[in-house]
């Protein structure tokens, strides 16, 4: 393990007491999280991420195994001590009352005020770095209670890094954020764990997203194991594929994400370059359409280029000037 690890797990099993039973969800992680790092973690639903989640963050306890921050076991620490080294943003819906978001945010700094105690300079400065990290200095006089879902996202994670702790755990903060804002905040969070040797860990079920910020990635089966590596490296041995791809989705490496299995068995042999092959290529997928290989025999004949469609089917040539009327036309096949 790197000897600037934030949290190490060894021999970890997750999972529920229910009285004198449990339901063990993964046995035996071993994991680390290190300075510096963004971690994404991955998986279908069930498969114990959010499990994994309130454990790592002493928010549940470990059926069995070893637990550690900085060292020490994660239940020898004093929780206000805990709440200076870790954060966490849960998908939970905050019960807040009447308040306003600044408010909120200052919430992250009670590790170090104490409940009762005013804040510093130092404090007000942090929350508002927080906000304007997150882009919501804007909200900062708003009450929770009438934010959108998104805009709430956002408060919590400023409440989270208001927090300053090295180890941020976040279970799916981006869920109910819009696009633009995903990317944004993948993009904060990563350079955030380099710039201020954060360790990060975040959970999603944005692969693309993961695939392009993480420094590693953790993939969490079904069955409960933790496959650890670099985005590239997982893409490239075919573990993804193996954690999610079923009878419905293929894992496509070259464009690193999944597509559905053409319904329909015809075959397209596909000509051209570019930006218009690509968005060809892609409607026919969706139309049920398979992309005929060099060796396969193709139902239909599609060159494209410059603003033209040519095609080739059964003995007979049309042309379309624009993708809408090759659409319409193959569409009816
Ligand atoms: N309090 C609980 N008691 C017993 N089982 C639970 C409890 N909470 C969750 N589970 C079960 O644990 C398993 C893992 O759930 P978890 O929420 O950790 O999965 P997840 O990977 O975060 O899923 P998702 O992607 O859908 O959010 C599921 O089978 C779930 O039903």
């Amino acid at each position: 393990m790197a000897s600037d690890a934030q949290l190490t797990a060894n021999k970890l099993c997750i999972g529920y007491h229910h009285g004198s039973e449990s339901t063990m969800i993964a046995p035996a992680l071993e994991c680390a999280l290190n300075g510096g790092e963004f971690v994404c973690l991955l998986g279908p639903n069930g498969a114990g991420k959010s499990t994994l989640i309130r454990t790592l963050a002493g928010m549940q306890p470990p059926l069995a195994g070893e637990l550690k921050l900085s060292g020490q076991p994660i239940n020898s620490i004093a929780p206000r001590e805990r709440a200076r080294a870790v954060s966490v943003v849960l998908t939970e819906t905050m019960h807040t009352g009447m308040m306003d978001v600044y408010s909120l945010v200052s919430l992250g700094r009670h590790p170090y005020s104490g409940w009762f105690g005013g804040l510093t300079a130092q404090d007000h400065e942090r929350i508002e770095w927080a906000l304007e990290a997150v882009g919501a200095m804007a909200l900062r006089h708003r009450q929770v209670a009438e934010l959108s879902d998104g805009e709430r996202q956002k408060v919590s994670i400023a409440r989270a890094l208001a927090q300053e702790a090295k180890l941020m755990l976040l279970d799916e903060p981006t869920a109910f954020l819009d696009l633009p804002r995903r990317v944004e905040l993948m993009s904060i969070l990563r350079n955030l764990a380099q710039r201020e040797n954060l360790a990060l860990l975040l959970s999603t079920h944005d692969l693309d997203l993961a695939l392009r910020f993480a420094d590693r990635l953790w993939l969490m089966t079904p069955t409960g194991q933790l496959i650890q590596g670099a985005p590239e490296a997982l893409a490239l041995n075919g573990q993804f594929a193996e954690v999610f791809a079923n009878d419905k989705l293929d894992w496509d490496a070259a464009a690193g994400s999944f597509r559905t299995h053409p319904v329909a068995c015809l075959k397209v042999k596909l000509d051209g370059e570019g930006l218009e092959r690509i968005w060809t290529q892609r409607a026919l997928e969706r139309l049920g359409f398979g992309i005929a290989s060099e060796h396969d025999t193709a139902s239909f004949a599609i060159t494209v280029g410059s603003g033209r469609w040519s095609v080739e089917h059964a003995a007979k040539r049309e042309a379309f000037d624009g993708i809408e009327d090759l659409i319409t036309w193959i569409r009816s096949f």
